[in-house]
């Protein structure tokens, strides 16, 4: 009994220990994140653009750790858990990326969950030409060169960011995505390019539909994940 009792204490002392050390530091990063100051970075990497209009670009692509739109086919699950990636300062980002490339690509994860002002302005204001891969799910912040809207059924995009997307991006992973990808079309600005991709694990079944689909419907054009043929991030 009077070593449970002393064993419980130990507990206790060390509960109040940790959070009166951790806790404050903690809330210290996290009002950083709030404020778009500070970014969990999964990855950075020069490589080629290899979807969409901008595809065979060279760009610096930075990768924000964190997305709760669940796509089941998502080809980066590893970033979702914003936790799992080091909370990294837009300094450092933007350094690193206008050291490579005067084209820096901000992707995730979803990079609209955090404010985007802080980063986008910071890289523009080092020269940098700023584009976005977003699902548009949530608020559209930062100041963009290109925006890439990939818009999912599970979480739509907000109305904003239809007026203001230059390129449509729609994921064809089975047949109804080409009702989805009409209905999309319909709400994005009239200079907004429309991109139809397939599914990467269901390319092989997809691809020749997408084909047929664009010759009878040629408003849309064919983007390819050209990197992974490549082998290149
Ligand atoms: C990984 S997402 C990150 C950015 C943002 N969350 C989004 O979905 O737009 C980057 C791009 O890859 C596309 N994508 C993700 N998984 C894919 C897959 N399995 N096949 C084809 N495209 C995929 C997304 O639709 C998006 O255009
Ligand atoms: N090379 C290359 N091009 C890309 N375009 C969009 C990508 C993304 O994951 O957002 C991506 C990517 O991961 N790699
Ligand atoms: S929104 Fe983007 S990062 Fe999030 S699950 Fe879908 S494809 Fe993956
Ligand atoms: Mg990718």
């Amino acid at each position: 009994m009077v070593y449970q009792l002393v064993f419980v204490r130990c507990i206790l002392l060390f509960e109040v220990y940790f959070y009166s050390t951790f806790a404050p530091m903690k809330n210290e990063v996290q009002s950083l994140v709030d404020r778009g100051l500070v970014l969990p970075l999964m990855e950075e990497f020069y490589t080629i653009q290899g979807e969409g209009y901008h595809k065979g670009t060279a760009a610096y692509f930075i990768r924000v750790g964190g997305c709760d739109v669940g796509c089941h086919w998502c080809d980066v699950k590893e970033s979702w858990n914003a936790e799992l990636h080091p909370p990294t300062t837009i300094e450092s980002m933007v350094q690193k990326a206008t050291s490579h490339s005067k084209t820096v690509v901000i992707t995730g994860g979803e990079p609209l969950t955090y404010d985007m002002g802080p980063l986008t302005k910071m890289l523009k204001d080092n020269g940098a030409n700023v584009h976005i891969e977003t699902s548009g799910a949530y608020k559209l912040t930062g100041t963009w060169d290109w925006i890439c809207l990939s818009p999912k059924k599970v979480k739509l995009p907000t109305e904003e960011i239809y007026e203001v997307a230059h390129e449509l991006k729609v994921i064809v992973f089975n047949k109804d995505d080409f009702r989805f990808a009409e209905e999309q079309a319909a709400k994005v600005n009239d200079n907004c390019l429309l991109y139809l991709q397939p599914e990467w694990g269901n390319r092989e079944k997809m691809s020749p539909l997408i084909v047929d689909y664009v010759m009878q419907n040629p408003k849309w054009k064919v983007s390819l994940q050209t990197h992974k043929y490549l082998n290149i991030p």
